[in-house]
C-alpha cells in the first residue's frame, strides 16, 4: 500500500444540480491510502500516518492533486494536424485532417503517431479517454497494444466511411464489418480498454454502413458508439440533403439505433429542441469541444439548452481541431464560450469546470464507480499540478483565499508544463518528455 500526501481536490455531486459549493470536495493536508490501485481510505494524513505506520508515504504537498482528467472526444491520428487555422470544418477536413489521416496505411508510421498520441494525453493529465481511431484496422490494433503496455483507460474504434471522403480512408459496409468484428474480439474488455463503434459522421456514412454500426453494436454488451453531429452549419445543410426523409441529423444516427445512454455524439453546436428531446430520452451524451468550435468557427455551444432539456455533457479536446490536450485549457474555453453568450449561457463556476473536466466525463462513459474523483473504492487516477517556483501559477496558488479559488486559477493558468505526475490506477506514468 501507499500513502499519498497533498492537497486534494475533487467534485463529489454534480454542481449543476447540487450547489457548487456543496459538490467540491477539498481537503488541505489529506491521506489517500492506495491498494491495488485503488483508494481504500481517504482522511486527514496524521490520521492515516497514525493508523499505517508502516506504509511509503509519496509527499505531493507542494502544488494541488486532482483526479485524473477525462477527454471525451479526441482523434488519434491528428496528433500532428493541430493547429489548421482559419478553415471551416470541411475544408479543414479535406486540407488538414485527413491528408494526414491516410498516412496511417502505414503501420510503422502509425505507431510513431500512436506514441505521440498516448503521450500527449499523458502529459495533459489525462488518464481516461475516448478516442477517435483510424480509419485502418491495423493503427487501430496498434493504437490498442500501445495503450494496453500503458496502463491507459481508453475507449477506441476504427473509424468508418463509405464516402465523400479521400478514397485512401473509405471502407464497404463487408469490410467494416468483419474488420470491426475482429477488433471487438481483440480488445473490447481487455483490461481498461473498450471498443466504440464509429462511425465518422453521417455526411461520410451510407445507410448501408450505418446498418453496419448497428450489427457490430449488438456484437458484445458494453460496446460505445460515438461519432459527430451538429457541428458546422454547412455540414448540416449537406446531411439535410442527403438524408431528405430523416427529421434531423441526430436522425440519421437514430434511425439505425445508434443513439442510447452509451453513445457520445460531439459537438452538437447547432441543435433542435426535439433533438435534445431525443438524447434525453435515449440518455445519450455530448461531447462539447470548445476549442475546436472556437478554431473552426463552429459556434458557441447552448450549454444552458442542453442542461434544461437534461441532456449530459461533457468535454472533450478534439484534437487536431482543438489546439492541444489539455482539459484545463477545455475548460477554460467552455467558460469563456459561455461569457460571451451573455443571458444565453450557463455562468460556470471554477467547480464546474472540475465537474466537467473529470466526473460529467466519467459519467459519460459509463465509468464514474471507478474514475472521475478520489473518493474511497475509486481508482487512483490522478494528476498532480505543481508548477515551477515563482511562475505565475506558483504566485497565484499561493494567494488563493480558498479552494474554490484555487481552481480558478488552476483553470486560468494552468498548463500541461504544470503537471509533474500522473497515475492511473495507481502506476505512475511517464512520457517521452519524462513527466
Ligand atoms: O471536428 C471534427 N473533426 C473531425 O475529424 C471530423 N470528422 C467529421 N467531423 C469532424 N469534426
Ligand atoms: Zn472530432
Amino acid at each position: 500500500m501507499t500513502l499519498y500526501r497533498a492537497l486534494v481536490v475533487d467534485v463529489a455531486a454534480n454542481p449543476f444540480t447540487t450547489e457548487p459549493s456543496a459538490a467540491l470536495r477539498a481537503d488541505d493536508d489529506a491521506g489517500l491510502l492506495v491498494r491495488d490501485g485503488r483508494v481504500v481510505e481517504r482522511g486527514p494524513y496524521a490520521d492515516l500516518r497514525r493508523s499505517h505506520p508502516d506504509e511509503d508515504t509519496v509527499d505531493l504537498r507542494d502544488g494541488v492533486l486532482l483526479p485524473g482528467f477525462v477527454d471525451t472526444h479526441v482523434h488519434y491520428p491528428q496528433v500532428r494536424a493541430i493547429g489548421g487555422l482559419g478553415m471551416p470544418l470541411l475544408d479543414w477536413l479535406r486540407d488538414c485532417a485527413l491528408p494526414e489521416e491516410a498516412r496511417l496505411a502505414d503501420n510503422a508510421y502509425a505507431a510513431v503517431v500512436a506514441e505521440e498520441f498516448l503521450d500527449g494525453l499523458v502529459a495533459a493529465g489525462t488518464t481516461t479517454a475516448l478516442v477517435f481511431g483510424s480509419h485502418f484496422a491495423d493503427a487501430v490494433d496498434t493504437l490498442f497494444t500501445a495503450a494496453e503496455r500503458r496502463g491507459l483507460r481508453i475507449t477506441a474504434g476504427q473509424v468508418v466511411s463509405d464516402r465523400i471522403l479521400r478514397d485512401e480512408l473509405l471502407t464497404t459496409p463487408e469490410v467494416a464489418l468483419s474488420e470491426g468484428r475482429k477488433l471487438i474480439e481483440r480488445w473490447h474488455g481487455q483490461d481498461r480498454l473498450r471498443y466504440a463503434v464509429t462511425p465518422r459522421f453521417s455526411l461520410s456514412a451510407s445507410e448501408p454502413l450505418l446498418d453496419v454500426c448497428a450489427e457490430l453494436l449488438d456484437a458484445a454488451d458494453g460496446l460505445f458508439l460515438t461519432s459527430h453531429v451538429n457541428e458546422n452549419g454547412a455540414e448540416v445543410e449537406e446531411v439535410r440533403a442527403l438524408f431528405p426523409e430523416r427529421r434531423h441529423y441526430l436522425d440519421t444516427y437514430a434511425h439505425h439505433g445508434l443513439v442510447g445512454p452509451r453513445t457520445v455524439l460531439a459537438h452538437n453546436v447547432h441543435p433542435t429542441d426535439h433533438e435534445l428531446d431525443v438524447l434525453a430520452d435515449a440518455r445519450a451524451w455530448v461531447a462539447h469541444c470548445p476549442t475546436s468550435n472556437a478554431a473552426l468557427g463552429s459556434g458557441l455551444f447552448p450549454l444552458r439548452r442542453h442542461l434544461e432539456r437534461g441532456v449530459g455533457v461533457a468535454l472533450g479536446s478534439d484534437v487536431g481541431a482543438g489546439t492541444g490536450f489539455s482539459l484545463v485549457k477545455e475548460g477554460l474555453q467552455a467558460y469563456f464560450v459561455q461569457q460571451l453568450l451573455g443571458a444565453e449561457g450557463v455562468p460556470l463556476s471554477p467547480v464546474h469546470l472540475l465537474h466537467l473536466t473529470t466526473r460529467a466525463g466519467a459519467e459519460a462513459l459509463g465509468l464514474s464507480d471507478r474514475v472521475g474523483d478520489l473518493g474511497v473504492g475509486k481508482e487512483f487516477d490522478a494528476v498532480w499540478l505543481r508548477p515551477a517556483p515563482s511562475s505565475t501559477l506558483a504566485v497565484n496558488l499561493a494567494h488563493a483565499k480558498d479552494a474554490s479559488d484555487l481552481l480558478a486559477r488552476v483553470f486560468a493558468l494552468g498548463t500541461p508544463a504544470d503537471v509533474a505526475g500522473v497515475w492511473s490506477a495507481g502506476r505512475r506514468l511517464i512520457t517521452a518528455s519524462g513527466t
